[in-house]
């Protein structure tokens, strides 16, 4: 059974991460599914928002670490590095759905997202720099832009988890929604998104987005930081002890 699944409902592309064994971690194979679902979903006129789901009570725990010890070369095809430029491009709404542990990039993609909704049970964390890694995806521009600095330090240099009343404290999620309702709740926002005009939403969420070019040179930074990370060897003790606990 594939890790990514995707279902189109009435105009939205559901994209739903299952991956029970390891708590949805992407792995290589995940990044290049989610990244054609959406290239191909951009070109679908009958597509008109996206929404990203996890299954299992657990949205996603970021990044495979075992793929962080076999393949530290970021460059540009690296399948990661182009889900996350193909997610900074895109022209339709994204919508979340997050459910227990958010993690790493379960985390940072959210700051790309246009609407989140989260249940009682979502933990989100950034811990890049427990890791001994940096952040990816924008996320050392648009954390401090979000929640302002001293909040975006505490999370990302602590590196602690935090629960769904925090995060929507600082903006992170549009809604807490009952644990029962949230893929419901968060499609039928998603399915509003979808009957709207498409050309009058698209343009607006590109007027939101005038720091894109900011982002996108953030991005290339962090990369650049990223890698190098990777290939040292505090990282690598890191990874090493968390596969083997
Ligand atoms: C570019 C992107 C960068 C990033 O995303 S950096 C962030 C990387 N991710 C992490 O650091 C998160 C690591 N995972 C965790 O902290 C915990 O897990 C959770 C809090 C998500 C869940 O904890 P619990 O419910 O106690 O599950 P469990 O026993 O830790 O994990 C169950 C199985 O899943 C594997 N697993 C979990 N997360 C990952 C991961 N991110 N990469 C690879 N494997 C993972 C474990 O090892 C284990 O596997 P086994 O049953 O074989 O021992």
């Amino acid at each position: 059974m594939s890790h990514i699944q995707v279902q189109d409902d009435q105009g939205v592309r559901i994209i739903s991460f299952n991956r029970p064994d390891k708590r949805n971690a992407f792995d290589l194979n995940m990044y290049k599914q989610l990244t054609e679902y959406l290239i191909e979903g951009e070109a679908d006129n009958d597509i008109r928002a996206f929404m990203l789901y996890g299954k299992n009570n657990c949205f996603t725990s970021g990044n495979d670490i075992a793929d962080f010890l076999k393949n530290s070369d970021l460059g540009p095809n690296h399948p990661a590095v182009r889900f996350l430029f193909c997610l900074l491009e895109l022209k339709k709404p994204l919508v979340a759905a997050v459910s227990g542990a958010a993690v790493g990039i379960g985390t940072t993609v959210l700051l790309h997202c246009d609407l989140v909704y989260a249940d009682s049970t979502a933990k989100f964390q950034l811990p890049f720099v427990n890791l001994a890694l940096v952040p990816e995806a924008g996320a050392s521009l648009l954390l401090p832009e979000l929640v302002g600095y001293q909040k975006a330090a505490e999370l990302l240099l602590l590196g602690e988890s935090f629960n769904a009343q925090t995060a929507h404290r600082l903006n992170m999620i549009n809604e807490i929604v009952a644990d029962e309702e949230l893929f419901s709740y968060a499609l039928s926002q998603a399915k509003k998104l979808a009957n709207q005009p498409p050309q009058a939403l698209q343009i607006t969420r590109q007027l939101m987005r005038p720091h894109k070019n900011r982002v996108q040179h953030q991005m290339h930074q962090e990369l650049e930081q990223f890698s190098a990370r990777l290939k040292s060897d505090e990282a690598k003790s890191r990874f090493q002890a968390f596969l083997k606990k």
